[in-house]
């Protein structure tokens, strides 16, 4: 989905046998969203892939910078994009950084950061279950300032963000940040939004 540049692949599996059967049955459940999805759990998930990231908070990711994996999770504000959560952080030598968070409930967050200037990198997805994304959205734009990123959504109709891949699709502006490119399907059980958006010119 989206522009060359920036596209995201989706890759979805079928069972290796019977490839009319695999397809038909992909067919019924993706009838079936509008019905719910009997038999799957509330699913959802968000990701949002950022580049050309602000140097001064890439430069938290450094062992010049910062004296431990826990020092840049603070100061970068890793620690409160989903409060409550038990982080495992690593900070590699010379810099990039990766973390895992778990919540009490299950719920997971995982950030990895690539702060080369040349190819700076910045990915980030949860499935924490909330009704709205635009805090979790504000909260990971704040922190890490990129020039564009890529947003996706997916859901599964029961799900408590259910309306979250519409509500994304109905934006034209995200804190200062433009829509460039928006996508939406869906399949198997699952709605799912893409978004492309880059800072507004200064
Ligand atoms: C955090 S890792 C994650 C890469 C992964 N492809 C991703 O984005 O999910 C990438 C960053 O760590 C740095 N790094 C340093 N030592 C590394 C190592 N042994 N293995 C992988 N990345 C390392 C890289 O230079 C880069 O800045």
């Amino acid at each position: 989905m989206g522009p060359e540049k920036d596209c995201w692949y989706l890759y979805t599996l079928l069972p290796l046998e019977g490839t009319v059967a695999a397809l038909e049955k992909e067919h019924r459940e993706a009838s079936e969203v509008s019905a719910g999805c009997a038999g799957c759990e509330p699913d959802q998930t968000i990701e949002i892939l950022m580049s050309d990231l602000d140097p001064a908070v890439m430069n938290i990711f450094t062992r010049a910078h910062s004296a431990s994996a826990h020092h840049a999770t603070k100061e970068s504000g890793i620690d409160k994009i989903i409060p409550g959560m038990v982080i495992d952080d690593y900070l590699f030598d010379p810099c990039g950084y990766s973390m895992n968070g778990v919540a009490k409930d299950g719920c997971y967050m995982t950030i990895h950061i690539t702060p080369e200037r040349s190819c700076s990198y910045v990915s980030f997805e949860s499935n924490v279950p909330v009704s709205s994304y635009d805090e979790v959205v504000a909260r990971v734009l704040h922190a890490f300032r990129p020039g564009r990123f890529v947003l996706t959504v997916f859901a599964t109709p029961d799900a408590a963000g259910s309306a979250a891949p519409r509500q994304l699709k109905s934006f034209s502006s995200l804190c200062g940040y433009e829509q460039k490119e928006a996508q939406y399907c869906r399949f198997s059980g699952y709605e799912l939004h893409y978004a492309l958006y880059a800072k507004f010119p200064s």
